[in-house]
């Protein structure tokens, strides 16, 4: 094996951008379809995969907000969640910080409960069967209206307890950060944190946005800050962290080819990017594959890897002990495998 892919398989990672719904695999989406007495335009699991070819973030979002009509009952999301977590411990995830689209469910009648239920269930099995430790992060669908958002975060409040931030996802073009500014200040004042993709393929501005109106703790994306310099120096002089999905963007044609990938040009001015699978079922493969794909494309050395794991734990929302406690674990498996 060579070293770069020992310090993929062996370093402790964490995940800061997945969309749980985009972890539903194909043979997921028609077992479900099946338990639930739920039709679906595709007749296999290998029809349904072969329609994954996107021109763009739009052509993907219609295909996954279609399949997640595949979950219906707590049982769907628990299972759903926990196969997830499974391929977590298979690619050396400690730690998670997932997403979940509560309107894209609750839209179709499913209830909030039945959702996050579901979700936390596995995640506190998660926590006591395979020590992952997560984050759970409640998106807003940016092209539906602020009012929508605003009753989504009315439905949250029984459940806060269970809920660590707020993000913003869904069509980024022509939906700006500026029509969320007033829902994002009411998960802040409730001390959640908060995220929101920008810079995916809307333009940097929609960072500065992000940045200025909502006060994120983190951008999701966030590749098209290179067409910002001065933008570039002050992400990197906050330290603000922005969760790169490398196969993503690829597959979702933000890059025409993985060699013109911005993250170690990033990583070398000082930003705190990291990687990610985003929708892992639709785009080609979890954490590990999107570690793959880079040293095959971009030749890394061991220590930008090696620093996109630090940055994963620097920038994740768990403690300052966990932190440093993975830090530390961190550094003695470099050494091991560099010194070896
Ligand atoms: O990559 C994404 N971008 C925006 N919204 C999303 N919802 C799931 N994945 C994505
Ligand atoms: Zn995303």
């Amino acid at each position: 094996m060579s070293v770069l892919e020992q310090l993929i398989t062996k370093l402790p990672k964490t995940e800061l951008h997945l969309h749980i719904e985009g972890t539903l695999e194909p043979e997921m989406v028609m077992a479900l379809a099946a338990r639930n007495g739920i039709s679906m335009p595709y007749a296999t699991s290998q029809e349904l995969a072969a329609k994954y070819e996107f021109g763009n973030l739009q052509e993907f979002l219609d295909l996954y907000y279609q399949a997640t009509a595949v979950l219906v009952v707590e049982q769907d999301f628990y299972d759903l969640t926990w196969a997830y977590l499974l391929r977590c411990q298979e690619d050396n995830v400690v730690h998670t910080e997932i997403f979940f689209d509560p309107q894209s469910h609750t839209d179709r009648g499913v209830s909030f409960e039945t959702v996050v239920k579901g979700i936390t269930r596995a995640l506190e099995d998660a926590r006591e069967k395979l020590n992952i430790e997560s984050k759970l992060i409640m998106c807003f669908l940016r092209h539906l209206p602020e009012s929508s958002a605003l009753a989504t975060w009315e439905e949250a409040q029984p459940w806060l307890s269970l809920i660590d931030g707020v993000g913003l996802d869904s069509s980024e073009r022509d939906f700006p950060p500026s029509l969320f500014e007033r829902v994002f200040a009411k998960a802040r004042e409730k001390g959640l944190k908060v995220v929101a993709h920008a810079g995916e393929e809307g333009p940097s501005d929609y960072i500065v946005q992000a940045l200025d109106l909502l006060q994120v703790d983190r951008i999701d994306h966030g590749v098209r800050i290179t067409e910002d310099d001065a933008l570039m120096d002050r992400v990197a002089q906050e330290k603000v962290a922005l969760t790169v999905c490398p196969l993503s963007n690829t597959k979702l044609c933000v890059y025409d080819d993985m060699a013109k990938h911005p993250i170690f040009t990033l990583l070398d001015r000082g930003l705190r990017v990291m990687v990610n699978s985003d929708d892992p079922a639709y785009f080609g493969g979890y954490v590990n594959e999107n570690y793959r794909a880079l040293v095959t494309s971009l030749n890394p050395s061991s220590e930008q890897i090696i620093q996109l794991v630090r940055n994963s734990i620097l920038a994740s929302f768990m403690s300052d002990e966990l932190k440093a406690h993975w830090l530390e674990e961190v550094s003695k498996t470099a050494e091991q495998v560099l010194g070896e």
